[in-house]
């Protein structure tokens, strides 16, 4: 393998919530090199330029670039000379923080000049000044500029200005927001020339680029745009510089500055990566989920079984050293853990009972673990007792646990043969396949780390936004899923706290999983067998089978079929079908899903999550049907 080739790193002062050295602080923990001192930031800090300079010293950053410096080209006297006089100062203030860079952003005054040659006389006058103290000017084109917003149009300028002190800077969002990319840059602007880039993904949407790009940046990996290619383009070029994060996000602004700094750091790792400008440990071969661990005491534990007995889940394994167990139905693994001073255990004294852990097959557990640690995720070791496996773990943005297990369907041991006393019990009628998704409820500033999370350490693709009508507000869902289908992880998220994610969310104080969907052969056996063994499954409103039969074109005997097992149903474009029944929720937190998938089908039957969760409503009101609680 060649050496690293791990280019420095900043991020934006802009990117981050708190004072500026809030800011500073958390850039530095995270391992940025340096920071962009985002103007707005020096104006409302209470100290000099020569302190925030000391301050960034102190902490080992440097100050890669001020910025912004706004509607400067182009104008008519007199704004042009009272312009160059407002450089001058601006200069005063760069060689006050110790920094050589000033960025231009271009003009958006409708006073402006549609005139390059203005423009470029304009900036060479700027860079000329700049230049006599020892200082550098980069011109970036705004998606919204008033007569420049394509970086062709800024490297013309640039070129006719023709000054060494004047360069281009490059922001991957301004380019692709206008559906632009690179193609060109290498035949025409020299390397060297390319002063400054910043970086931003974003989600596609349908808005005009200046409220897009001033609330709904992402870090790279966390949107759809192809920073990925950008990156390459330019690197493409022999360019090798400072990569510098610049994002205008709501969310991170109320968000902690320490959280969005790891998780801005961890973007450009794995960008990197993807560039092929390093290597990191490679991404695992997933191979489903092993088991989904509770965190209960032995009250819940009681009750959260008798649940599980009505779902045809037995007791088959006791800890060897500790207090947990596994229940199993089929392939379904369950592990009960009520284990003092765990993991567990500290998310139960929390929470109460509630899921505190996820396992998942890969093919190699350990390389998982050195990718974690390439990405700055925190990697978790529980206890072990002598001649206990040790299964590691890492900590999930919400701080449940990602437990990595090598895959049995590789030949690898199970892992249940060496920490548990088992005692096998025979399958029940229509038993379950393994868990088909597990769907998380997620605080709304919390969704962007579980993408970054999903993507650069699992590799799962983030499908369809979908949009869910709650009886008492939205709901946005979008489901994480493996390229081969094995492990499908919905993330909810909900910014009304009277939703069922909502309520979820705000009572657990965050994150978690609320519902687990166990694949099964034959959706309506599972309903039957469930229904026999008195599972409290979920009422369905004949409204819903009335549309069903108007919509889909069901017959009546299949209708009939469904009805009666609360069962609901989906088709895709493909013909592929989807049959589903829910259970009533356990304490008001949880809630089992059996999932049959036939011919195909890829999706999580969105389509019926309205009627759910409006069937769920009901259940939970005073005087609807008893509650599991
Ligand atoms: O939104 C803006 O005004 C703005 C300012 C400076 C930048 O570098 C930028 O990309 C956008
Ligand atoms: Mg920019």
């Amino acid at each position: 393998m060649t050496e690293p080739a791990r280019l420095p790193k900043s991020i934006a002062t802009v990117c981050l919530s708190g004072a500026l050295h809030d800011k500073l602080e958390a850039a530095a923990a995270a391992g940025f090199q340096s920071v962009e001192i985002f103007e707005n930031d020096l104006l409302t800090f209470d100290g000099t330029p020569a302190e925030v300079r000391q301050a960034c010293e102190d902490l080992d950053l440097g100050i890669s670039i001020f910025q912004p410096f706004r509607d400067f080209e182009a104008m008519p006297e007199p704004q042009r000379g009272r312009n160059l006089d407002r450089a001058e100062r601006k200069f005063d203030t760069m060689q006050a923080l110790g920094t050589d860079l000033v960025l231009v952003c271009s003009n958006t005054q409708p006073g402006a000049i549609d005139d390059p040659a203005r423009a470029a006389a304009d900036l060479h006058a700027m860079a000329e000044r700049a230049a006599r103290r020892g200082l550098r000017v980069c011109y970036e084109a705004l998606a919204w500029g008033r007569h420049v917003n394509r970086w062709r149009q800024a490297w013309e300028i640039v070129r006719a200005a023709d000054h060494p002190a004047l360069g281009l800077c490059l922001d991957s969002f301004h380019t692709l927001a206008l559906g632009d990319d690179l193609a060109g840059l290498a035949a025409t602007v020299p390397p060297e020339k390319v002063f400054f880039l910043q970086l931003a993904d974003a989600p596609r949407l349908a808005m005009d680029p200046l409220s897009w790009s001033r609330h709904h940046r992402l870090f790279p990996g966390q949107g759809e745009l192809d920073v990925a290619r950008f990156l390459r383009d330019l690197l493409g070029t022999g360019w090798r510089g400072t990569l510098s994060l610049e994002v205008f996000n709501d969310e991170f602004r109320a968000a902690p500055s320490r959280r969005i700094a790891r998780d801005g750091l961890r973007s450009l790792l794995w960008l990197e990566e993807q560039v092929g400008q390093v290597a990191m440990p490679s991404l695992p071969e997933l191979g489903g989920v092993e088991f989904v661990e509770f965190a209960v005491d032995a009250a819940a534990r009681e009750q959260l079984g008798g649940f599980l007995g009505s779902l045809g889940f037995a007791r088959v394994g006791l800890h060897r050293s500790k207090d947990v167990e596994l229940w199993r139905n089929g392939g379904a693994n369950l592990v009960l853990n009520a284990e003092p001073d765990s993991a567990a255990a500290e998310r139960f004294e929390q929470l109460g009972p509630t899921v505190c852990a996820l396992a998942l097959r890969v093919d190699d557990p350990q390389r998982v673990v050195a990718r974690a640690e390439a990405l700055h995720y925190p990697v978790w070791r529980e206890r072990t007792g002598e001649g206990e496996r040790h299964i590691p773990a890492i900590r999930q943005p919400d701080g449940t646990l990602l437990y990595l297990v090598a895959d049995p369907a590789r030949g690898e041991r199970p892992i249940w043969e060496d920490d548990f006393q088992l005692t096998p019990v025979a399958d029940g009628p229509a038993p379950l396949l393994g868990v088909d998704h597990a769907a998380e409820a997620v605080a709304p500033g919390m969704m962007d780390s579980f993408v970054l999370f999903y993507r650069t350490l699992l590799g799962l693709q983030a499908e369809t936004l979908w949009e869910l009508p709650d009886p008492f507000g939205l709901v946005r869902s979008r489901a994480f899923v493996a390229q081969n289908g094995s492990v499908r992880l919905p993330l909810n998220v909900s910014e009304s706290t009277h939703t069922g994610t909502g309520r979820f969310v705000s009572a657990l104080a965050g994150a978690g999983v609320h519902h687990i969907a166990f694949a099964v052969a034959d959706a309506a056996a599972a309903a039957e067998a469930a229904a026999a063994r008195g599972a409290p499954m979920l009422d369905i409103p004949e409204n819903y089978y009335e549309d069903l039969a108007a919509r889909l074109g069901l017959d009546d005997a299949e209708l009939m079929a469904l009805q009666r097992r609360h069962l609901l149903y989906d088709r895709d474009a493909a013909g592929g079908v989807f049959l589903h029944a829910y259970t009533r929720q356990f304490r008001d937190r949880i809630f089992m899903e059996i999932a049959e998938r036939r011919d195909g089908y890829t999706g999580f039957g969105a389509v019926n999550a309205p009627v759910r969760m409006a069937a769920q409503r009901r259940d939970a009101r005073p005087g609807g049907r008893a509650a599991m609680d």
